[in-house]
């Protein structure tokens, strides 16, 4: 995209010679306030919006030399409320774009419930109508109908804006997942930062009027924000936000205060003899079952009833600090747990070395100026 502009019929400039690079087979984010020109941009790339300015490039080539319709087949299109026609089946709705190109009825029926698998939907919605589903489940619909006739780029306008947290969530993860699988090229909007962060390769901060303020990793984002208007827009807890982006793989777990819930009392003594206030007491398995003063517990046959809750454990290694940071700060000892892939606990870290090894990553990270992305 190279210094495009959209200038409405009524004077409305709503991009303002924006030029942006999309890397193929990612995800590429436009996150701003409302108004600030995000659904023109998009609409811009499948020319539904034909821009007034500027000259806009599909892997090498201008889109205004393509015909229209062979363009908007290449791109799948995803938005809020995703848009079902309402009096066909899910099935139906899903097969549209390849009936369209001439696939066979039972053809497009079967690329269509390849998809529902695909998207996470029970092929016993197939003859249901869009009515009949949850705002999750269709949207899910909307997003396998833009699979359909397997096009290299999605572009997906705030689809998930109207969905609740939760349901939120899983769309996000599960569209990670396909992103992962099918490694199209995605050009997604949201007004939410959090979002933002966490699909994107890239994300572009617009601001209103159609001007790009920053185009960055979302790591660089969180950590070297462009100006005074991209702090604000990323929030008072950006700091937060970025520890996303730190492994917890470096933070040295303690065993020594962990005991087996038929611990003997030797056991029990040297174990608390160390730094830890509390023991962390395990299972026979070596999952966790609370936190407990060692004057508390009784050697042999420790009652896990009485002991404290020991929180959401965080996965050692894999988890990032933020995650680390979460656990110890929700959990009544103000120490986190660490477990493995199987829930057995690999170690227990307190508040403080966690927030030691935050100021160490950050120190890093500003010296070196590099990033290593971990799941949030
Ligand atoms: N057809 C149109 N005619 C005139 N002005 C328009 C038209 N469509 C959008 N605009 C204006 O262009 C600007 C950018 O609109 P756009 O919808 O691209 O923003 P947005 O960032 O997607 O906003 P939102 O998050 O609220 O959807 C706004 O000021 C809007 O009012």
């Amino acid at each position: 995209m190279d210094s495009v502009t959209k200038r409405y019929p009524d004077g409305t400039v709503a991009v303002d010679r924006l030029s942006l690079e999309i890397p193929d087979r990612s995800i590429t984010v436009l996150v701003g306030p409302s108004g600030c020109g995000k659904t023109t941009t998009l609409r811009m790339i499948n020319r539904m919006v034909e821009p007034s300015e500027g000259t806009i490039l599909i892997d090498g080539v201008d889109s205004r030399q393509q015909p229209v319709n062979t363009l908007r087949r290449s791109m799948g299109y995803v938005i809020q409320n995703a848009g079902l026609f309402q009096h066909r089946t899910i099935l139906d709705n899903i097969a549209t774009v390849p009936r369209m190109l001439g696939w066979g009825k039972e053809k497009s029926r079967a690329r269509a419930r390849e998809l529902m698998e695909r998207v996470g939907l029970d092929g016993a919605l197939a003859k249901r109508y869009p009515y009949q589903l949850s705002g999750g489940q269709q949207q899910r619909v909307g997003v396998a109908r833009a699979l359909a006739a397997d096009p290299p780029v999605l572009l997906m306008d705030e689809p998930f804006s109207a969905v609740d947290p939760v349901v939120r969530k899983g769309l996000q993860d599960e569209l990670l997942r396909i992103q992962e699988e099918l490694g199209k090229t995605i050009v997604f909007v949201t007004h939410d930062i959090d979002e933002a962060v966490k699909l994107g390769t890239m994300v572009a901060v617009m601001r209103t009027g159609g001007h790009l303020a920053q185009y960055a990793p979302p790591a660089e984002l969180l950590s070297h924000p462009a100006d005074a208007f991209v702090e604000d827009f990323l929030g008072a807890d950006r700091g937060i936000r970025r520890l996303s982006f730190f492994s917890s793989a470096g933070l040295e777990l303690l065993t020594e205060p962990i005991v087996a819930v038929d611990a003997t009392a030797e056991r029990i003594a040297a174990a608390g003899s160390g730094e830890a206030p509390y023991l962390l007491v395990t299972d026979p398995d070596g999952k966790p079952l609370g936190w407990g003063e060692p004057g508390d517990l009784t050697a042999g046959e420790i009652e896990a009833g009485r002991l404290l809750p020991y929180g959401r454990p965080f996965a050692a290694g894999t988890d990032s600090l933020r995650a680390a940071l979460d656990c110890a700060v929700l959990s009544p000892t103000g120490w986190a747990v660490a477990v493995d892939a199987e829930g057995r606990v690999a170690g227990v870290v307190s508040q403080q070395v966690i927030g030691e090894a935050i100021r160490g990553a950050h120190a890093e990270r500003s010296a070196d100026g590099k990033v290593e992305q971990v799941a949030p």
